[in-house]
């Protein structure tokens, strides 16, 4: 495993040093949004979050391997909307797997289905379908530059308060030294893989889910680092945000034209 002293040069030959991977988490059930179908495939603007997320990424100039990891039931479906996609021209290789019950899980088979060229992997929710290139971009040169996992993150804006079951306010929290992140997470590829095949995909208490994959490599000992986020990259998860989300989009190809 790269632990977080190595610190060193992510290299190899120089067509393999620049080609990353991407795993595209899709296989959720989308059970706070309550679209009647997984979340990933719901539309936003006549595409579907996957096809947003792989119009993104196929555009990064690096070029490498996107493994899109899908509900069983919907990878020929997926299949149909990758050949279907625009040629970007960018030299991307795409390929479809099966998720698991639980995200992490869909991380660690998107991983294990990784080309052992990609020696930096970053792992983004189709949930967040307008992220904008330049977020992978600036996430893939911090991994590379540090050999630490890196993270977007946004300062929590709102005053925070913490709250008992009984509704009553407790106290209020010191915002300064929290932040909200987003994905895309990238990773040294060893790093990640080791901090998943730690973790495992066996039964784990509800609880004790880790919710995002710099929690995995924390609980292996990795140090997390974080780069400026992009509000372009809010997550879809209630309905509330997809009207949210509607209206960014509308004011990105109001400004393309
Ligand atoms: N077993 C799972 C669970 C989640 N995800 C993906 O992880 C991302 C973030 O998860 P979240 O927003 O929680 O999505 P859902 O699990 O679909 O939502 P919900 O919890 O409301 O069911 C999403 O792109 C989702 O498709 C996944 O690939 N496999
Ligand atoms: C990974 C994540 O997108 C980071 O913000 C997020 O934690 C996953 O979604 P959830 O709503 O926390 O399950």
């Amino acid at each position: 495993m790269t632990s977080a002293q190595d610190h060193q040069p992510l290299t190899g030959e120089p067509h393999e040093v620049s080609r990353i991977g991407v795993v595209l988490v899709a296989a959720g059930r989308g059970e706070r949004l309550g679209a009647g179908k997984p979340k990933a495939f719901v539309e936003l603007g006549g595409r579907t979050l996957v096809e947003h997320c792989l119009r993104t990424v196929t555009s990064l100039p690096s070029g490498g391997h996107l493994v899109i990891v899908v509900p069983e039931h919907l990878a020929g479906e997926t299949l149909r909307l990758v050949a279907a996609a625009e040629p970007t021209g960018a030299n991307w290789e795409v390929s479809v797997t099966p998720g698991g019950r639980e995200r992490h899980e869909s991380v660690k088979f998107g991983v294990d289905a990784l080309p052992e060229y990609a020696d930096v992997v970053l792992v983004h929710d189709a949930a967040r379908p307008l992220t904008p290139a330049a977020l992978f971009a600036r996430v893939t040169a911090e991994v590379r530059r540090t050999t630490d996992a890196v993270i977007p993150a946004l300062p929590v804006v709102d005053t925070l308060k913490r709250v008992g079951a009984d509704s009553i306010v407790h106290e209020t929290v010191d915002r300064a030294p929290l932040v909200a992140v987003q994905t895309p997470q990238g990773f040294p590829r060893e790093l990640l893989a080791a901090a998943h095949d730690r973790l495992g995909t066996g039964a784990h208490d509800a609880a004790d889910h880790p919710t995002d994959d710099a929690e995995v490599v924390q609980r292996a000992g990795g140090t997390v680092r974080t780069v400026p986020g992009e509000s372009l990259a809010h997550k879809l998860t209630t309905p509330g945000d997809l009207a949210l989300l509607e209206a960014l989009l509308a004011a990105q190809n109001g400004d393309a034209r």
